[in-house]
């Protein structure tokens, strides 16, 4: 009756106890038998596991907890993952191979890393003393010295139970005793002080999470700009591929703005331009006012030649001037030998106004020996050595700026 009244009350003490979310860790080195364990109490064959790659997540319901268990892959170059799960854990389940006493000394020092990590410190710890079926396998005490597991548990203020296990015994209903047994503590341990553990857990999740936030971000940011690193590089060498091609450009040294020499250039040629245009000028009045003496005039238009040529690489301009001065000349000779003299003796103002008078007769001329014919026809093209041979006939009067305006436009 007594022991009737013990089950009701022990039942509903449990019933009032509210349902635990618990999360749990699983490490240890690699083939201690974690992934094994793990398939055990899930009711699994233990048999048949393989290596774990990074880690598995285990959901299970214990009595009134809701367990996660993550079973971390132990491999010495995955270890270095473990410590991104530690916040969300309740309590740690460190499995070891107690019949691998060659490995004891990297299991210490892989436990002492565990335990000495400011998100464990604190925190409940089972040890399970595994593969104790094998011939050989540390004894329970005799893996507690190997570890140093009191100083070390006692250092980092950690609540730990240790118990010597096989997981392939038996799995599901059957598993071992010490693993459920083992399982219970831990459990039980983390309820007692769930709340302290609880807040614990919660505010180190929520800084691990920003800080998986701020890992990302910096992620991104480093891909961005070596992104945008490649794309400048890229930009670059295409845009020196493309300035090498047009060698024109480059023959003057650019510095500053790049569009600065092609504004040059199109300034110098105006200026160029028009400086060519006032010389012409200039040695047509000082032809015009020689054109009586021949060889004066054919010495002016040489030196004309040679300057021009200095200045500019323009033949067709020199070759088209000299045969509109010639054709002039020799029309003046024939027809107005009184007006050359005079010209001759006056100054080079009236010389100027002569020449203007002229020009504005051309399309209708002074005197009936100057007319135009009816069909006139173009110059015939000179010769190269048009100097050494006679003056082509005059066949119609030209005006020596004309080829100027076709230059300018
Ligand atoms: N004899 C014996 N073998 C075991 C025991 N537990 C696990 N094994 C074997 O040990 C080997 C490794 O087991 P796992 O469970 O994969 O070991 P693990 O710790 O998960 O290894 P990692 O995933 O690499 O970290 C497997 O061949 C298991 O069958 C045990 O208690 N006794
Ligand atoms: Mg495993």
């Amino acid at each position: 009756m007594f022991s009737l009244m013990a089950n009701c009350c022990n039942w509903l003490k449990r019933w009032r106890e509210p349902v635990r979310k618990v999360t749990l860790v699983m490490v240890g080195l690699d083939n201690a038998g974690k992934t094994a364990t793990v398939k055990g109490i899930q009711g699994e064959s233990p048999e048949d596991v393989a290596p774990t790659v990074g880690f598995s997540k285990i959901d299970l319901k214990q009595g009134r907890f809701e367990v996660t268990i993550f079973d971390l892959g132990g491999g010495k170059r995955i270890r270095g993952i473990w410590k991104n799960y530690y916040a969300e854990a309740y309590g740690i389940i460190f499995v070891v191979d107690s019949s691998d006493t060659e490995r004891m000394e990297e299991t210490k020092e892989t436990m002492t890393e565990v335990l000495r990590h400011p998100r464990i410190s604190g925190k409940p710890i089972l040890v399970l003393a595994n593969k104790q079926d094998r011939e050989g396998a540390l004894a329970e005490a005799d893996v507690i010295e190997c570890l140093s597991l009191e100083k070390l548990v006692n250092e980092h203020k950690c609540l730990c139970q240790i118990e010597p296990c096989s997981a392939v015994m038996g799995y599901g209903k059957k598993i071992d005793k010490s693993i459920r047994k083992g399982l219970y503590w831990l459990l039980h341990t983390i309820a007692k002080d769930f709340d302290a553990l609880n807040e614990r857990v919660q505010k180190d999740t929520s800084e691990q999470k920003a800080y998986e936030e701020q890992e990302k971000r910096e992620r991104a940011e480093r891909v961005t700009k070596i992104r945008e690193e490649r794309e400048q590089r890229e930009r670059k060498e295409a845009e020196f591929e493309g300035r090498s091609i047009p060698k024109e450009v480059d023959s003057e040294p650019i510095s500053g703005n790049p569009f600065q020499p092609i504004s040059t250039i199109i300034t110098e040629n105006e200026k160029r331009i028009e400086q060519e245009k006032r010389q012409r000028m200039e040695i047509e009045k000082d032809a015009i006012a020689l054109k009586p003496k021949a060889e004066q005039e054919q010495m002016d238009t040489q030196s004309l030649t040679s300057s021009s040529s200095q200045k500019t690489n323009d033949n067709r301009l020199i070759e088209t001037y000299k045969s509109a001065l010639a054709q002039q000349l020799e029309h003046e000779e024939e027809s107005d030998q009184q007006t050359s003299e005079c010209l001759d003796s006056d100054t080079s103002k009236k010389k100027t106004k002569k020449l203007k008078l002229k020009r504005s007769h051309r399309v209708e001329p002074i005197s009936a020996e100057e007319a135009v014919p009816k069909n006139p026809t173009p110059p015939p093209p000179l010769p190269p050595d048009f100097y050494g041979k006679p003056l082509p006939p005059l066949t119609i009067r030209q005006r020596p700026n004309s080829d100027t305006h076709d230059i300018i436009s």
